[in-house]
Parts: C-alpha cells; structure tokens; sequence
C-alpha cells in the first residue's frame, strides 16, 4: 500500500471506530426503552419512530457508510468531510451529521460531480449552496471492517477527472440470484433520474444493461425520502413483465431501507381488479405463437390484435361505445308502481340520471337511480292507509320495479365486452357502423376466447377501462407513483388506464426499444405514450452506457443489433471493464449436449458463478434441460409461469430472459434458422447477447445466423468447433 493510501487507510479507521461507538450508544438507548405495546396512539407513533430508527441503526452497525466527499462550503476557510450512507446518523449531542443519507440533497453532490477544478453547487431547501469538491473517495465496509478505500477524485493529485477504479471493481463482482442495490456507485446520469422532480412522466430509454430497473428502485427510495409528506410507500407500484422478474429484484428495496411498496404484473393487478371473472388465455402457448420461427411466423402490423386493442384509437372507439351505453341506458319508458299509484315519467328518471347523478360513474348512476325510484315507490305507498292495500300496493311495485330494472341491464365488466365482440344481434348501444369498424377476425377470435370467460392480455386494459367507467376509481385505487418497467412492451391503452390510476401523471416508465421483443403488443416510438401526457408534461431520458456487459459483449451487441433490417436509434456505449472476446462456435448437432456439459463445467471451474443457456422455444429449453440433467447437470429450466430465479445453471427460452444478468451466456441455435435477418430476430438476439456480465459465447451448426455471421473485430472470436 503506498503510503498516502496507507495514511488514509488509518484516518479512516479512525474515523469508523468513532461511527460505530457512536451507533453502539444510540442503539444501546433505544433498546433500552421497552417497546410499548399499549393503546394511547401518541405512544404508539411514537413507538413506530423508535422502532424505525432501530432498524435503520441495526442496518448502519455493519456498513454506516460507503463514501466520503471533502466539501468546501463558498464562505468557509476549509473543506469538510461528509460521509454517506444507506441512512443519516446525527450524533446526539451536538446534532452534527456523522453520516449523511444518501437521498439528502448535499449527498447529490457525491454523485452529479464529475471531476473538475470549477465550483459545483447543489439544491438545498435554503436555495443553491456553491462550494467546492476536494475529494472524492469510496469505501468499501463489511460486517464492520474496512476492506477498500479508493480515492476517486483528490484536487490535490494529478488528474482533475473522477476515475471509474471504483465502480469497475464493483462491475467486475459476479452477481448471485438477485438484484442489488448500487448506492455507492450512482453515476452522475442515473442521479438525475432518480432526483427528478415527482409530477411528470419520466420516459427513460435506456439500452440493455444500462441499470434502468435498479435507477427506477432507487428512485422511489428517494421519492420517499424526499416527497415524506406527500407519498407513502403503500400508494406506490411497481409493474414487472412476471413474476420471476419481480422475485429477481426483490432485494433491492430492503436493502435500500423500503417496504410495501406493491410490486406485481399488469396482468395479476388487472384481474384482481376485475374480481377474477375472466381468466388469462394460456401464456405459454401465445409465447409460442409470436415466437415461432419459419414460414407460420405471424406478421405484426398495426392490425395485429394487441395492437389494435392496445391502441387509442380502440380506446376512442370504448369511449363511443360508452357514450352511446350512456345515452340510452335509461329505459324510455314512464314508471307506474301499481295500478292507480302515480306514474314517475321517463323524463323524470333522465332528469335524476342526467342531471343530479352526472357525476357519478354508469353502474354507480343506475344504482342510485334505482335508489331514488324506490324512495319516490315508498312515498306512493305512505298514501295507501288500509294495511292490507299498502301491501299489495308493495308487492305489485316490487314486481313492477323488477320489470323495470330488466330494461336497465346491469353489467360487468366482462359481461359488457362480452356483448361487443358477440355474434348475431347488436345490443342497443352498438349501432352496426360503430361494430363494423372493428376488424372481422378480431372480432371473431376475441369473441371464442370470452365465450369460455378467457381474455388475453390486451384485453385488461380495455376490461379496466370500463371498469372505471362502470364504478369509477376509488381512493385505494390511485397511486403517488406509478413505475412500469419494461414498458416498451406495455401498450398506449394499458398507459393512459394507468394515468387514471395516477395522481400528477407521477410516472417511471422505463424501456429499451432495442429490446421491444413483444412487438406484437408493444409500442415502436416513445411517443406513442408522450403523446398521451403531452410535452410539457413527460421528461424524457437516455440512458446510453451500459454497465452490465465488458466491453467486447456491448460491441458486439451493438454489431447484431446494426445488422438488423431496421437501424436502431442508439447503440450501448460500454465502460471500460474488457474481458474475453465473445466466441462463436460451429457445433455438431449430435454433440450439442456434452459440448454444453463440458462448457458449463470449464466455466464453473473458473470465476463463474451463474451461467444461462438461452435457446430460441420453450420446447428446445426443455429438450435441453431433460438431456443435460440426465447427465447429471443440476439447471434449473424456466418457463413463462416460472416464479423464482434461482441462480446456477439456467435454461431459459431467450424471450424470457429479458431483465436477467448471468456471469456467463451461451446462446445455442445462432443459425440462419432460428435467428433470421429480421429486426424482431435481431432484437431478440440481442436481448440474449446482453444478459451476459462476463462471458459471453454463441454456439451454432449449419449455416450461422446472418445476424452474426460477418461481424469482425478483436472483440470476437471464431471456432470451428466448441
Ligand atoms: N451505477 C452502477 N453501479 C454499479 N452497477 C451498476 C450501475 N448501474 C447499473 N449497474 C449494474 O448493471 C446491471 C444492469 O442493471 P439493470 O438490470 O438495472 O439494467 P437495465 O437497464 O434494467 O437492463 P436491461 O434493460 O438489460 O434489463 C446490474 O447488475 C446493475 O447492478
């Protein structure tokens, strides 16, 4: 160690022993408060907030902070230092901030700085506060021992710039099953995302590996902290493509200090929603559809049943339908209880719908209607004295009313989507130029899936849309902060359903239109959703370094996405960690498996820990999967309803693998068969290609994939066999 580090490394041991006596006794006194279990609410917050701080100070025992930024405040003789950390800890007796937390707004100041001789400033409460930045150092603490002190910036040394020696040593761990937190190593690009203002919609294009999804964790961490009075944690969701996906990130928000926060699937939030009436279409075998290969491929164009139902004009098209439901729902006929009672006229019932319950949402409206028509029933029976009458008079206005209310049909939701795809005649809101307008095998095939109370996944939107129209949208119902992840595969309707779910269009939509591998469903442009919160609304992101992948895999998949038909708008800029040139190998299809075998083990042998083998079908994964574990290989095969991500060895269909990191990848069947020189193969390709952190080979027989087959540079290399 030379000597600088070697002082440093003492002054910081120093100061670590202060912090932790420091914790000690703060916790020593909380614990020494016996938690109160009683009724009086006071306490009882009270209680709450000692039970949070003794979280947080437990979390703080091991590792209060990971870096340290020596700040010179515009007015002050001298830098000082700040600590950061996961939480604050101000010392007791003098309230000066041991560790400060990393959401505060001075701790911006360890992320946005970039190197530099000039004066920086941050937003504080108090207005701007200008300094400047005379060291920037990380640290790396475990289970209370000082493992690394890397100093990333020192004014006084050579080099005005902040070097990236931290954050590739952090890049260049092995990642076990789940996702993790990256607070030490925020760069200055993701900060500003995270700390954006909350009333906007934040539209992040972000390219594969460039830490959208952990960017968007972080944020509600720091949307929490920093919006406390106006957000809570339980009005916040977080929408994943499955289930998998949502246990891999699962970590993250603990490790950053939050809980209950919802995080699910559109899918499992839609039919909760819906009470469960309909059921979702099997997801396997529309996978296989859209995925299949050869000459049954189906084409995607606007006309493709996701993305007709998933587009506004579809939502338009509700919206009339609705109308028209709205418009003559009424029955247009006068209401007399029994014979001789008075008649309520038909004008009276529109005026109490139209006019006094306007506000109010269809079903909403009728209940209320039918309400009012009772009370107005009672009054007409309060003028029959003789017992007996009175109640034959109620009795007969009963039966009358059922009559009545038979007129009025009360629908589901489900019930009312079922009746405008449904064969023979029209219900009296869809007029035949409003149906005719709905494309013929769209109708027909939706139609055979709702006759069995199945729908598809563009369907939900659609289902909750009328939902809301039906019943409105409760308290319970709206979010602070809305997060969809993936979003390139989300439709325009699925978004502007969850923009009625979102109080201030306080949004997180985060997404690679690279990586729009569900094409048939998704969008093609970002403005496809700007265009339903308006400009001056969105804030629109790029993300455009990727710190997934070494250098050779982004150049790489960069070359497959630039071999693709259609031009991709951005291509990944690596951070200088290099590994080994990605390999493309020839393989004999008869050994395909004990080449795998022997890869997996080779890889094993070395600094790999998790490795995936990505085939292009469910099937061919299971194919795999079978032989590898007959040779006695203990992988894990994933399927679309798989629910854990466990880490290892992992077969996985390569559309299912989006959002996944594995220290190695092997892609098998990179041929022209199954990877033909479409965009939709080249996006799929490349979605294979980045989930590899360190290794990344891509194994092939017969004639090799043209999406591959040219691409040269010292990046890669080639092998006639594995
Ligand atoms: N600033 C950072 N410091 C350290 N690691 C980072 C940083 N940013 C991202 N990473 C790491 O890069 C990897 C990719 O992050 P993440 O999965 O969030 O990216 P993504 O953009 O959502 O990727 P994809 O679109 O491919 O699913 C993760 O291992 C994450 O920990």
């Amino acid at each position: 160690m030379e000597s600088s580090m070697q002082t440093a490394y003492e002054e910081e041991m120093r100061r670590l022993e202060q912090t932790f006596a420091e914790i000690d006794r703060q916790l020593a006194v909380l614990q020494q408060i016996p938690p109160y279990t009683g009724t009086d609410h006071t306490e009882q917050v009270l209680e709450s907030v000692r039970e949070s701080r003794r979280r947080s100070l437990a979390a703080a025992q091991s590792e209060p902070y990971f870096g340290r930024l020596d700040f010179q405040e515009k007015g002050q003789t001298s830098p000082a230092p700040l600590y950061i950390g996961k939480v604050g800890v101000e010392k007791d007796a003098s309230q000066e901030l041991m560790v400060i937390d990393w959401r505060a707004p001075v701790a911006s100041l360890f992320y946005s700085f970039t190197g530099g001789s000039d004066p920086v400033q941050y937003d504080s409460p108090d207005g701007l506060v200008e300094g400047l930045v005379y060291l920037k150092r990380n640290l790396v603490i475990r289970k209370q021992i000082l493992q690394r002190v890397v100093d990333t910036f020192d004014r006084s040394g050579d080099s005005m710039a902040v070097t990236d020696e931290f954050l590739l040593y952090r890049l260049g761990e092995n990642k076990d099953n789940k996702l993790r937190d990256i607070v030490s190593t925020i760069q200055s690009e993701q900060d500003a995302i995270i700390r954006a203002v909350k009333n906007s919609a934040l539209i992040i294009q972000g390219v594969a590996g460039s830490g959208k999804t952990t960017v968007a964790l972080h944020r509600l961490a720091y949307l929490l902290y920093h919006y406390r009075d106006q957000v809570r944690a339980e009005r916040m969701i977080i929408f994943a493509p499955n289930r998998m996906f949502l246990d891999y990130i699962s970590s993250v928000l603990p490790e950053l200090g939050v809980g209950h926060i919802q995080q699910t699937t559109f899918a499992d939030w839609a039919l909760d929603l819906l009470d469960h009436e309909p059921e979702l279409a099997d997801q396997a075998e529309r996978l296989r559809y859209w995925f299949q290969t050869g000459a049954h491929r189906p084409v995607i164009d606007d006309t493709a049943p996701g993305r007709w139902k998933g587009s506004t004009r579809f939502l338009h098209w509700l919206d009339e339908v609705l109308g028209q439901y709205e418009r003559m729902a009424v029955p247009d006929s006068d209401f007399t209880p029994w014979d001789g009672a008075d008649t309520l006229r038909a004008q009276m019932i529109r005026q109490w719908y139209d006019v006094e319950n306007k506000h109010e949402p269809l079903m909403k409206r009728r209940e209320r209607v039918i309400a009012r028509i009772k009370r107005w029933m009672d009054m007409q029976s309060d003028k029959v004295w003789a017992a007996q009458l009175k109640k034959e008079c109620k009795k007969k206005g009963a039966a009358r009313l059922r009559q009545y209310t038979k007129l009025w049909k009360e629908y589901s939701p489900l019930g009312f989507y079922r009746e405008l795809f449904q064969a023979g005649s029209l219900p009296s809101f869809l007029s035949q130029e409003l149906r005719s307008r709905l494309p013929e095998d769209l109708l027909s095939a939706t139609a055979a899936y709702l006759k069995k109370k199945r729908v598809l996944q563009e369907d939900l939107a659609p289902l909750l849309y009328i939902r809301a129209k039906f019943y409105g949208i409760h308290g319970e119902l709206t979010f602070d902060h809305t997060v969809i992840d993936e979003a390139q595969d989300f439709s325009p309707f699925q978004i502007a359903l969850l923009n009625m779910h979102t109080r201030s269009q306080s949004f997180t939509i985060l997404g690679d239109l690279s990586q729009g591998i569900h094409e048939y469903q998704g969008i093609r442009a970002w403005n496809e959703f700007t265009d339903l919160f308006g400009a001056d609304k969105t804030a629109y992101f790029q993300l455009n370094r990727s710190y997934r992948s070494t250098m050779e895999i982004i150049y790489f998949a960069n070359e497959v996405l630039r071999n693709a038909p259609e031009q991709p708008a951005t291509l990944a800029v690596p951070v200088f960690r290099s590994g080994a040139p990605v390999r493309i190998a020839q393989t004999d299809h008869s050994d395909l498996v004990s080449s795998l075998h022997l890869a997996i083990n080779r890889l094993l042998a070395g600094s790999i820990e998790t490795v995936a083998i990505l085939a292009r079908t469910g099937e061919r994964c299971k194919q795999l999967h079978t032989q590898l574990q007959a040779r006695g290989l203990r992988a894990n095969l994933i399927g679309a309803d798989h629910e854990r991500y466990e880490g290892g060895i992992t077969v996985v269909p390569a559309f299912m693998a989006k959002g996944l990191e594995f220290d190695a990848v092997i892609v098998v069947d990179a041929d022209s068969e199954h990877y033909p020189a479409s965009t939709r193969d080249a996006k799929l390709l490349y979605v294979a290609c980045t989930r590899a952190l360190h290794d990344l080979q891509l194994w092939y027989s017969g004639e090799a994939s043209p999406l591959i087959a040219d691409i040269a540079g010292d990046f890669v290399s080639r092998h006639s066999s594995t």
